[in-house]
């Protein structure tokens, strides 16, 4: 049995979508990055990779290497998927909390879960996505960004 941590930050900016969870939510401002920017997905990756002793997605997808500009960051959960399919690990559950003052991420949660246990070819039920906001603290609670927390069990095929 192995375990893994996942953060990760960007920062809300005006003219980007707000994709988070591979779900295009309906927002004012965006996520900016590299990629689509999907802070969810990027701790969830992170948190498999931990998991692994893989490093990070940094590491696999560099945001120097064109490859990954405006990448779906869905599109990089299934290399994630690819790299853990090759081990001899599966993934028990995984548990995230995503950190925005705004918006309300409950209605689209649901989704969120169908999306990632799709692609990890797991039950929804093994994943739990929470959210929270900083009552107004700190950055998130700016609405200057929006972080995530993932933390991921793997257990022996
Ligand atoms: N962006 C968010 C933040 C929170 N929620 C939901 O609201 C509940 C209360 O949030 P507090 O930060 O005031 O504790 C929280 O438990 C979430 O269910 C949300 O959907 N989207
Ligand atoms: C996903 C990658 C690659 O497109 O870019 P970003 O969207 O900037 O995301 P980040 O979490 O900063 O780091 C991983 C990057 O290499």
């Amino acid at each position: 049995m192995r375990i893994g941590i996942g953060y990760d930050v960007h920062k809300l900016v005006k003219d980007r979508k707000l994709i988070i969870g591979g779900v295009d939510i309906p927002y004012e401002k965006g996520l900016l990055g590299h990629s689509d920017a999907d802070v969810l997905i990027h701790a969830i990756m992170d948190s498999i990779l931990g998991a692994l002793g893989q490093g990070d997605i940094g590491k696999h997808f560099p945001d120097t290497d064109d490859a990954y500009k405006d990448i779906s960051s869905i599109v990089l959960l299934e290399k994630v998927y690819e790299i853990l399919l090759k081990s001899k690990y599966k993934v028990g559950n995984i548990d995230c909390v995503i950190v925005a003052q705004k918006p309300k991420m409950e209605s689209y949660i649901e989704a969120m879960k169908n999306n990632i246990s799709e692609i990890l070819n797991i039950s929804s039920k093994n994943i739990n996505i929470k959210a929270t906001t900083t009552e107004q603290l700190g950055f998130e609670g700016r609405e200057e960004g929006i972080s995530a927390y993932s933390v991921c069990l793997l257990f022996e095929k």
